[in-house]
């Protein structure tokens, strides 16, 4: 089928979007009407989690033309075009093939003669090894003592995602008998970072993993040299503490500094990595690699749901979708990823990089400008402490922020306690429950002070519990949703031209080679 790669605003169905009566969310959301909203409107993903949108600015003749939307923009014939292995990551002239890692939806993607999914799969059963190795101390330090700790050397998509997705299933593999190592992240420049880490660890019983797809991050390299001196200075030989994850064309992909190294590819972006090389060997070294396959699985479960071309089927279509609506036709500059978990205190961290590297951009995928607003600025904390920081704006500022919350039925411990007459768990899933309703409905109050406005939309993804596949299945809902939009803008959601030009600047300080204001300011911090 021919694709149509237009920009948005060329596209009948988005015209009609724009004369669809919008839903006033407070009155929707009160009474009777609410309570069938909320039972209607939501839709099963997988193992027990789903997606309900009741509390988002939709009716029945939104969600019509949302679709009609969805079928102009062809999402779903693009998003099949992208699992079976076309360009689509123009600015780069590459594939887009993380899906790939988790299973194989389409047909044999084989590039530069490589059957792509095998070459995945092998990577992935290497690093297993690698790792059921170092679990049964068959691969020790130099004195024969097991490795007990696992610290990963990366930024950006090499240490947002991985980190994210470890802190999430830390304390699941402590209560399920999974936990192999601790894991740490190095990731700033700031030297603090790299001595704090190697400070509260034990060198000697450490294996480090320098990730860089492309072997070239200024701060992963010079973290690399900080970890070696601390090696040095323990007197031990860095090569046999060091394993590498990298893309076969970079510079490391050839050194033999490193115990072992595992590849990924250019197909595979940084903030779409967690599921390759990059998260697969930290996962598998802290947790197995049996709870890295079952986050796999997870993932791979959601990557075929979003296959489904009715969008009251597809999650991550309406809710990439809903998102467009919030941006471009209801002027929402922002939105807000509120989980109510603190396992997942860094997964909105995480999804900072992947939305708005992938779609804060300005030009279509041939590189015109666009005459109408895209990705949105993404930001999160987890709940219930987000409620003590920055909800006063969210419930009374002048700007509508629109929020998706993330919820569990059972928290991973399973310790709790008693107090006034509930669990902690109950007063988390209450706090959630009271804060949709209370962000749509609001409240009226004669003192303007104490008056909710209301009308603040939020869906909520509910979970029995967070677990390495309802990770996996998160981890590729947002994803997949931020695929969708990235094609209904028609940016290139794959490259990411704009963390360039202040690489080249740093350079330039860093050479002494400056003039103006940068002169002034790389005086003014002494460099
Ligand atoms: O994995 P690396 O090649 O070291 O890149 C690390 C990060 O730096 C780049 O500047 C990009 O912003 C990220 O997309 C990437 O994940």
């Amino acid at each position: 089928m021919m694709l149509n790669w237009k920009n948005l605003d060329t596209l009948a169905s988005y015209e009609e979007l724009k004369k669809v009566e919008p839903v006033n969310v407070a009155e929707a959301m009160s009474g009777e009407n609410g309570a069938e909203r909320v039972k209607n409107y939501s839709i099963p993903m997988m193992d027990g989690l789903t997606y309900n949108y009741a509390a988002k600015a939709v009716d029945d003749k939104v969600l019509a033309a949302l679709a009609k939307l969805a079928g102009e923009a062809q999402l779903i014939e693009k998003y099949e075009s992208l699992y079976n292995g076309a360009v689509i990551n123009t600015g780069e002239n590459r594939l887009v093939l993380h899906q790939l890692t988790r299973g194989q939806l389409g047909d044999d993607v084989v590039a530069e003669g490589v059957n792509k999914r095998e070459f995945y799969v092998a990577q992935q059963q290497k690093i297993a090894d690698f790792a059921n190795k170092v679990h049964a101390g068959e691969i020790t330090n130099a004195a024969g003592e097991k490795f007990t700790t696992v610290v990963q050397i990366g930024i950006g998509g090499s240490d947002l995602g991985p980190r994210a997705m470890y802190l999430a299933l830390e304390n699941w593999a402590k209560v399920n008998n999974k936990f192999k190592m601790e894991a740490k992240f190095i990731s700033n420049v700031d030297p603090d970072d790299a001595a704090a880490v190697l400070n509260s660890i034990d060198v000697a019983h450490s294996i480090f993993i320098l990730v860089s797809k492309s072997g070239t991050t200024l701060e992963t390299l010079t973290n690399e040299s900080f970890v070696k001196d601390a090696l040095a200075k323990a007197g031990l030989d860095a090569s046999k503490h060091m394993i590498a994850v990298t893309s076969e064309t970079s510079p490391l992909a050839k050194s033999d500094d490193y115990l072992a190294a595992f590849f990924m590819d250019d197909y595979i972006g940084g903030r779409y990595s967690s599921t390759s090389a990059v998260g697969g060997a930290v996962l598998s070294l802290a947790f197995g690699p049996d709870v890295f396959a079952e986050f796999l699985a997870g993932a791979a479960e959601i990557d075929k749901a979003a296959k489904n071309k009715d969008l009251l089927k597809n999650p991550e279509m309406l809710d990439a979708l809903i998102g467009v609506y919030e941006r471009n036709v209801l002027g929402y500059p922002s939105t807000a990823v509120l989980p109510y978990s603190q396992a997942l205190s860094r997964f909105p961290a995480h999804l900072q990089q992947l939305d708005m590297e992938s779609n804060g951009k300005s030009v279509n995928r041939f590189g015109e400008p666009v005459d109408y607003v895209t990705g949105p600025v993404i930001f999160g904390e987890p709940g219930t402490n987000g409620q003590h920081s920055f909800y006063q704006l969210l419930h009374q500022g002048t700007d509508i922020v629109p929020l998706q919350f993330i919820g569990f039925k059972n928290n991973q411990i399973g310790t709790d306690v008693v107090i006034q007459d509930s669990t902690s768990q109950q007063k988390l899933c209450a706090n959630v429950a009271a804060q949709i309703v209370a962000f749509a409905c609001g409240k009226e109050d004669e003192n303007r002070n104490k008056n909710f406005e209301g009308g603040r939309p939020s869906s909520i993804i509910i979970g029995e519990q967070l677990t390495p596949k309802t990770l996996g299945a998160l981890l590729a809902h947002f994803e997949n949703k931020v695929m969708f939009q990235g094609f209904v803008w028609n940016v290139n959601s794959f490259d990411q031209e704009g963390v360039q030009l202040g690489k080249v600047l740093a350079k330039r300080v860093l050479a002494h080679e400056t003039d103006g204001a940068l002169k002034v300011y790389s005086d003014l911090l002494n460099i």
